[in-house]
Formats: C-alpha cells, sequence, structure tokens
C-alpha cells in the first residue's frame, strides 16, 4: 500500500491563512483553492475526504452566498466528502443551516489551528472508517453467510466457529439476546453445511400456542382431532436431509420435551395420530435467550434434552459488544432500505452517527434495523438525524469524548515525550516542539507527575 499523505482540501481565500493552514497540517497533503471553479476542479482532480471550506468566499468575500453554493455543489458532486465549514459571519445561524445541508462540523473563526486541526483529524478517522465500512460491506456479502454483516473480532470469531461446526453433524445451541442474529447465523450454518442443498426449516418455538407446537412439528394424520381435515407433515418431517432449527428452545414445554428427546435419540417421528414410524436425517439447530442451565435447576427445562442439542454452545456477543457494527449495520440498512425509496437522504448526520454509536440496543440488531426503516420513512432533510431515529442526540457524548480524547492523546504524548528523555524537561520540551513553561503549564494541566 502506498504510504502517501490523505490529501486534505482548504477552500479559503485569504492567502496568509492559505499559508498558515498549509504549514499546520503537515500530516496531510494540502491542496488549496481560493474560490469556488477552482475547489471543483480541486474536488475532481483530488476528490479528498476531508475538505475546510471559509464560507466568506469571492464574489461574496462578506457574505455566504458563495460559500453556501460551493457547499452545495461539493456534497452533490461527492456526498461522501466531509466538509468542515468555517466562518465569521453570523456563525449560529450559518452553522445550523450548513449541518441541515450536510456539512460534516462547523468552526467559528478567527482559526485556532490545533482545534481545527482536530475535528479534521476526526473527519479523516471517520472518513476512513466508514471506507473501511464499504470495504467490509463488499467482502461480508462474499462470504458464504451473505446475511451476516460484521466487522467486530468477536462476531468474527463466532462466524468462523459457525463455519467450523458447520462441516459435521454436531447439533449447536446458539446463546444470545433477542434480535442478535441467531437465525442469520443459524442460515449460515446450513449453507456452508453438506446440507446446503435440503431445506432449511425454522420455526419459533415461543410464537406458537403449546397446544398447536406439538402438530406444528411433528405433522398429524386426517382426523387427528377436529380440525384435522387433511393429513400434515410436521416441520421435521419437512427439514428431511436438511436442518431444522428451533428458536427460543428454551420455550419447548416439558411434555413435548420428551417427544423431541426420543426423535432425537430415535431419528423417527410419528404424526399425531399416526402409527407408522417415518425415518428423518435432519440436523438440529437450537437457539434460546433463555439461561437452559437455570431452567434446569428449576425443573423447567429436561438435561438430557440439553446434552442432545448443545452438543456446541456458541454465544453471540450483543451489539453494544460488536465495536463498530452498529454504524457499519446502520449503513448496510440504510443502503438496503434506500433501493424502495431513492428519495431518502443516503447519509446520516454526524449526530445521528454518534447517537447510533453510544446507544446501548437492547433490542440489538433487529431493533435498529427497525429505527433505520423508520428514520427512511421520517427524514426530510438532506440526511437522517437523531430526531428520525427516534434517538437522543449524540453529540453532547460526542463533543465530551473528544475532549476526553485529546487529554488523554496530550497525557500520552507528554509521558512518552518524559519518560524517552529520562525525565528531563528540557529534553521533553525538545522533542514535542514546545518550550520549556509551555510543557510546565501541560504538565500541571494535565496531572502528570515527574519523577526526578
Ligand atoms: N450481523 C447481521 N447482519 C445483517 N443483518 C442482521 C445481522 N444480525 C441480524 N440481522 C437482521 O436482524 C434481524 C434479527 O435477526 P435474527 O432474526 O437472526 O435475530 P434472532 O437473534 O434470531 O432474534 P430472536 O431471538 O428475536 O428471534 C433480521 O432481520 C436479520 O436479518
Amino acid at each position: 500500500m502506498s504510504e502517501s499523505k490523505p490529501i486534505l482540501l482548504v477552500v479559503e481565500d485569504d492567502p496568509g491563512l492559505q499559508r498558515q493552514l498549509r504549514w499546520a497540517y503537515e500530516a496531510y497533503e494540502v491542496v488549496v483553492a481560493g474560490d469556488r471553479e477552482s475547489a471543483l476542479a480541486a474536488m475532481a482532480t483530488h476528490t479528498p475526504a476531508v475538505v475546510t471550506l471559509d464560507l466568506g468566499l469571492p464574489p461574496d468575500p462578506d457574505g455566504t452566498s458563495e460559500g453556501f453554493a460551493t457547499l452545495e455543489a461539493i456534497l452533490s458532486g461527492y456526498p461522501d466528502t466531509r466538509v468542515i465549514v468555517a466562518s465569521g459571519h453570523g456563525a449560529r445561524e450559518s452553522a445550523r443551516r450548513a449541518i441541515g445541508m450536510g456539512a460534516y462540523d462547523f468552526y467559528q473563526k478567527p482559526v485556532d489551528i490545533d482545534d481545527l486541526g482536530f475535528i479534521v483529524g476526526r473527519a479523516f478517522h471517520v472518513a476512513e472508517i466508514e471506507a473501511e465500512n464499504r470495504r467490509l460491506l463488499q467482502s461480508a456479502t462474499a462470504t458464504p453467510f451473505a446475511r451476516l454483516i460484521t466487522g467486530s473480532p468477536e462476531m468474527l470469531k463466532v462466524a468462523t466457529m459457525v463455519e467450523r461446526v458447520a462441516s459435521t453433524d454436531v447439533s449447536v445451541l446458539l446463546l444470545g439476546a433477542s434480535g442478535t442474529g441467531k437465525e442469520v447465523l443459524a442460515q449460515g450454518l446450513h449453507a456452508t453445511s453438506r446440507r446446503a442443498k435440503a431445506p432449511f426449516v425454522a420455526i419459533n418455538c415461543a410464537a406458537i400456542p403449546e397446544n398447536l407446537l406439538e402438530a406444528e412439528l411433528f405433522g398429524y394424520e386426517k382426523g387427528a382431532f377436529t380440525g384435522a381435515i387433511k393429513t400434515t407433515p410436521g416441520k421435521i418431517e419437512l427439514a428431511e436431509g436438511g436442518t431444522l432449527f428451533l428458536d427460543e428452545v428454551g420455550d419447548i414445554p416439558l411434555p413435548l420435551q420428551v417427544k423431541l428427546l426420543r426423535f432425537i435419540q430415535e431419528r423417527v417421528v410419528e404424526r399425531i395420530g399416526g402409527r407408522k414410524p417415518i425415518e428423518v436425517d435432519v440436523r438440529i439447530v437450537c437457539a434460546t435467550h433463555q439461561n437452559l442451565k437455570k431452567m434446569i435447576a428449576d425443573g423447567r427445562f429436561r438435561d438430557d434434552l440439553f446434552y442432545r442439542i448443545a452438543e456446541i454452545s456458541i454465544n453471540i456477543p450483543s451489539l453494544k459488544e460488536r465495536e463498530g457494527d452498529a454504524l457499519l449495520l446502520a449503513h448496510h440498512f440504510l443502503q438496503r432500505f434506500r433501493a424502495d425509496r431513492p428519495s431518502a437522504p443516503f447519509r446520516f448526520s454526524p449526530q445521528a452517527a454518534a447517537a447510533i454509536s453510544t446507544h446501548s440496543w437492547p433490542g440489538n440488531v433487529r431493533e435498529l434495523e427497525n429505527r433505520v426503516k423508520r428514520a427512511i420513512i421520517m427524514a426530510d432533510g438532506a440526511a437522517i438525524t437523531p430526531a428520525d431515529l427516534d434517538l437522543a442526540d449524540g453529540v453532547e457524548n460526542s463533543l465530551m469524548t473528544l475532549r476526553q480524547s485529546r487529554t488523554l492523546s496530550d497525557r500520552r504524548t507528554v509521558t512518552a515525550a518524559l519518560m524517552a528523555s529520562d525525565n528531563s524537561i528540557s529534553g521533553a520540551a525538545k522533542i514535542l516542539g514546545i518550550s520549556r513553561p509551555t510543557l510546565y503549564d501541560l504538565i500541571r494541566d494535565l496531572g502528570i507527575e515527574v519523577q526526578h
């Protein structure tokens, strides 16, 4: 991979500030444009991930009209670009308008190079994560787990385990909270097993009334009970040669647990009202959000059945535990649902992205899917907002994190410089490129203890 620096486009008409910014951002290759035309030319040539844009551009250097026109042109041509808007004119109103149009962030002049540098750094970071997300989305859809979208190491580990057990015929118990993707994984398991061409039959044991569950699973002969007007095979039979997925297996009532156990041991079913045993070859995969061990202790689940269905148990992490996945999945669902509603926004506002990243997702992926579905219907701006998702604004949180992370990174850098210079103040100041008094101030503000 090339080690070239990322390109930052600075749209600024003041030559003094142009020079200052060019000098300040050593980590980037800074491209400068002084007006709309040259900004769009630079966009076409370099397609930078991040742009800083002064709203006061010629021919309206004292107003904002040209700046807004430039913002609109950039965002409509290059919707993935993070545009950071800087202006001294009627800052609040301009800020609101710019963010509403899809700007990434806003900065009020006069420019503080350090602060703006931090915002720019974060914008590149987010752009990188999003690019990575897009790559992951592409590669994820190429795997046998076509419906499983994840970039988190914990979940990838789960997918690898599922893939590994798929080639065997052991029974698998998937443990995870509601909406974590148990059925998606069960389907992935089936699709990667030797049974892939045979049926995958799923049954949610919690969704079917107790008295109907037996008929659903085992089938019945005509006339076996009132309403049994024709002979009907059960789900177990329908899964012949393939995989039977028993979701919420903990909800199977005890008498039916006995019958299921018998089937698993003998591999034959008898329809209700039937006399002849029917041989069935199926792979059993179960899932539950309940604690089966506790249910066994309470006498609500049979331990002999548990050991039959749980030759291998796999824990599925909650969405909150999969770092970065909420945003990755949100983009995935946005793309998917937009297919039916092309006029919907194609991006989340920075506030919405922050809200998605900080929400605790008690309903896991299903909750996320529903919120994005809702947002696509509700949204009427350029970007999806936290309100469209019915989430609290995440920006306050992210701003706190911004401040905290800045302190954290300063502390780390100063401590490393002190260690490298054997706690010599002048040595550390030299490494950090600051004066000794500035370093003393920093050490005090950051609460660092210097050992002598
Ligand atoms: N990693 C994932 N990638 C893409 N979509 C997912 C993922 N996980 C779950 N989904 C989607 O979220 C929804 C819920 O998933 P699923 O039904 O598999 O969860 P579950 O754990 O079986 O839920 P429950 O226990 O409530 O039945 C489905 O629409 C599914 O397609």
